[in-house]
């Protein structure tokens, strides 16, 4: 197969949560006796049409209750690598929700220990290597996400870093200084959404004061020149979500989404599914679309793969990303 969807690449903005299938969530449901507010999968898909970031986070948070047992983020984190290998992803960074297990009663334990069973045997199934990033939920206190790093440590092994998601307008990023400094002292590496619904000023914050080397989304970047300019000089990788960005009416159409201006201005930016059982797409899916909607074309489509593996955290094992890197070159359109 040499279409789009078949370019190696690297995922760097994918929630494991946001994989859960209906399919699955109803089978994790009838296992673990939680009853769903659906009839059933068709019923549950209807419930997909979203206004607004919170409009989908309310149906995110709803279906999390069927996630119980280690067990049960197992299977989902091996359903996710699976597809994504499918549609050529090599190397997975993976965001998790703590806070939302936690809350139902569900250990944190339980859900690292549940995850990294998945993502440790991810490279001999699926021939994909990986990274667990811990976000904290941005509409909950400075104290939760400072409880839940110190909950963490015992499972630092299998962490790679933190990141920041959930409700992005009014929980600007400075209010988690304090978190993001104590993990930084523990060696975790920062990234943050900002500037998906929230202003430029959020994307300036996420970096002065979180210090993050990364930013998730970036959208509104393009609404301030100086800051456009500064990412482009820092070389500051922002992972977009365009299959995302249209769901949640960020953007209307696919063809008005901004990939190719970014591009075009210099910036370092990256595809990435999101939560793509909710959002119509993989990562695979989302380089096929981006081609069809916004006429990105080989060449473009092997920048954005490059800049996958370059934005990554792969710098402590550069000999894997040169692998990776030449894959790329090495890849023929059809
Ligand atoms: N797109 C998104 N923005 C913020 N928080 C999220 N959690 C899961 N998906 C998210
Ligand atoms: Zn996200």
């Amino acid at each position: 197969m040499h279409l789009p969807e078949a370019l190696p690449k690297a995922e760097l903005h994918l929630h494991i949560e946001g994989t859960l299938e209906p399919e699955l969530a109803f089978a994790l449901a009838a296992r673990n006796g939680v009853e769903l507010p659906y009839a059933g999968t068709e019923e549950l898909r209807e419930a997909y049409l979203f206004s607004d970031l919170q409009s989908f986070l309310d149906l995110y948070y709803e279906l999390m209750a069927v996630l119980r047992t280690a067990d049960d983020f197992t299977e989902l984190a091996d359903a996710y690598l699976e597809r994504a290998a499918r549609q050529g992803v090599r190397h997975a960074e993976i965001f998790f929700d703590p806070q939302a297990h936690t809350a139902r009663g569900v250990p944190i334990g339980t859900v690292v220990e549940g995850l990294a069973r998945a993502l440790e045997r991810a490279e001999e199934r699926h021939g994909v290597s990986t990274r667990l990033i811990m976000c904290f939920l941005r509409d909950r206190s400075a104290e939760s996400a400072m409880e839940t790093l110190r909950a963490a440590e015992p499972y630092l092994r299998h962490i790679a870093g933190v990141g920041l998601d959930s409700a992005e307008v009014g929980n600007p990023p400075s209010r988690f200084a304090e978190v993001y400094e104590a993990a930084g002292a523990l060696g975790l590496r920062k990234v943050a959404h900002a500037g998906e619904e929230g202003p430029p000023a959020y994307i300036r914050e996420a970096l002065d004061v979180l210090g993050v080397e990364r930013i998730d989304h970036g959208l509104r970047a393009m609404e301030d020149p100086e800051l456009v300019e500064r990412l482009v000089r820092d070389r500051v990788p922002l992972t977009l979500c365009p299959l995302s960005n249209v769901r949640l009416r960020a953007v209307d159409v696919l063809e008005d989404h901004p990939l190719p201006a970014m591009m075009a201005a210099g910036l370092l930016v990256t595809v990435n599914s999101d939560d793509p059982a909710y959002f119509g797409g993989y990562v695979g899916d989302t380089f096929h679309a981006v081609h069809e909607a916004l006429g990105i074309g080989p060449e473009r489509l092997r920048e954005l793969a490059r800049n996958s593996f370059l934005a990554s955290f792969l710098d402590d094992d550069e000999d894997r990303r040169a692998r990776y890197l030449a894959e790329v070159e090495a890849y023929e359109f059809d």
